[in-house]
């Protein structure tokens, strides 16, 4: 039976969950591909650090491209993290030497994806990521292989575990946005920085591949709007539940006439959309290809197991002799398309305003609206509370964002108004 040689680079939550799951299912995969996989070699920045894996066997490296240039190693599972640096440069020594390479680094990808497709197609090997986009899902497949007949109209997804785990327990159990954060590092969901979760890093890098996948265009994450959930607070989950929405971190893509429209931000979803449905560490993408119609795609976006499970199916595809372009077309024929501006964009919004409760000041707010052309939906305004603040929260029909926030900039303005404006784009799925 032949045998591929595997090195890992990054033995934390990804790197040791691959290991045990090759491990575990050893007699599986040589079923299914009349190879062994065979972990050869390994590296971490702390070789004294307790592991829940066994490293008997293996030779140890402390340099990442080290690993890479052994000659025992045929493939090489980049599983250290970050844009640039080792990661980066591991995986080019890799490629240029030849030797496939399984990453689950979207943040690489997403700044790289383009150099990296066209290394690995000149030598023609198979650089394979489907561990980077939403986990377990089997995402990357699904648009580069399975849809590849369609053209695709439209991406939306919830691709970040740490905030819809966050933004569901902040529903489900009114607990604040730190506890919830550090129970989901604990549970090894979220990035070395946490921050590229709750602030929409993550996800946009995901987006920005998956929009490449889907528009064969080059990776474009500076072209993404981003916002992220801090400035969701448990009282604007309160109005979306009574407004009949749910509220998730999800990122859009779609090709419209003034070009290619990505953006990643919170956004209020109608409650029975299959998508408001996706909670917890869960990630949910739909694709609507112009043939197929909408495919939903749902399943853990994070944690040990589901992502090992991605990068354990890579090495499967690689011990197969499967050969696709990195980014589904060939890297010299990735296009360039123009960038739809987000003043561009038109949709409906949700905004929360603090006000002081007195007399004219809704006549004020909804004259400043009706100047800019923006017509209310619904509007909400309970609390008495004479001369104290209180929120009014109104919806608008269809508008354009330079609209919406050229009248909110003027809302800020008004005397009345105690706080920063809120706005959370309402999603039509
Ligand atoms: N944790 C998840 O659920 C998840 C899911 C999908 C993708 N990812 C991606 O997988 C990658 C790894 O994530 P993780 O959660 O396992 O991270 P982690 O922090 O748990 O592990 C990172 C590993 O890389 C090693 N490392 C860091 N710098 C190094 C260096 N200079 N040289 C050698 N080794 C070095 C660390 O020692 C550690 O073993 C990242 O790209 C991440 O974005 C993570
Ligand atoms: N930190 C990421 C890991 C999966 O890519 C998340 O929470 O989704
Ligand atoms: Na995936």
């Amino acid at each position: 039976m032949g045998k591929l040689r595997i090195g890992i680079a990054g033995l934390g939550t990804v790197g040791c969950g691959t290991l045990a799951l090759i491990e575990r299912n050893r007699a599986l995969i040589e079923q299914r591909t009349g190879q062994t996989l065979e972990v050869v070699a390994v590296c971490a920045r702390d070789r004294a650090r307790t592991r829940p894996v066994d490293l008997a066997g293996m030779r140890w490296f402390d340099d990442p491209k080290a690993l890479a240039a052994d000659p025992g190693v045929d493939v090489v599972c980049e599983l250290i993290g970050g844009s640039e640096g080792p990661a980066l440069e591991t995986v080019r020594e890799a490629l240029r030497l030849g030797k496939p390479v399984v990453t689950a680094n979207k943040a690489m990808l997403a700044h790289h994806g383009a150099e990296l497709a066209r290394l690995a197609e000149q030598a023609g090997v198979q650089l394979a990521w489907e561990a980077a986009v939403a986990g377990g899902i089997p995402i990357v497949k699904s648009l580069r292989e399975g849809l590849a007949a369609n053209r695709i109209r439209r991406v939306n997804g919830i691709l970040n575990g740490t905030s819809n785990y966050i933004l569901t327990s902040m529903r489900e159990t009114g607990r604040d946005f730190e506890t919830v954060l550090a129970e989901a590092q604990a549970l090894g969901y979220a990035e070395a920085d946490p921050s590229f979760d709750v602030d929409g890093i993550d996800a946009a890098h995901k987006l920005a591949l998956l929009a490449s996948l889907a528009f064969g265009g080059r990776p474009r994450f500076d072209a993404i709007h981003v916002e992220g959930i801090r400035h969701v607070a448990a009282i604007d989950i309160a109005f979306a539940e009574e407004l009949g929405y749910r509220i998730k971190l999800l990122g859009t893509a779609r090709m419209t006439p003034e070009g290619l429209e990505q953006r990643l931000h919170p956004c209020m979803v109608a409650k029975d959309a299959p998508i408001a449905q996706v909670n917890g560490v869960f990630n949910g993408v739909v694709v609507e290809g112009e043939d197929v119609d909408a495919v939903l795609h749902e399943g853990r976006g994070a944690g040990a197991g589901p992502t090992a499970s991605a990068v354990v199916a890579d090495l499967v595809d690689i011990a197969r002799g499967t050969r696709v372009p990195t980014l589904g077309v060939p890297a010299e024929r990735l296009a360039d398309h123009p960038i739809a501006p987000m003043a561009a964009h038109e949709g409906s919004y949700y905004i929360r305003l603090m006000v002081v409760d007195r007399s004219g000041v809704m006549a004020d707010i909804s004259a400043v609206l009706r100047d800019h052309d923006v017509s209310i939906e619904a509007l909400i305004q309970r609390s008495r509370n004479p001369g104290q603040a209180v929120p009014i929260v109104l919806t608008s029909h269809e508008t354009t964002e330079a609209r919406m926030t050229a009248a909110l900039a003027r809302i800020a303005e008004l005397e009345v108004v105690l706080e920063q404006p809120r706005m959370i784009r309402i999603e039509r799925l």
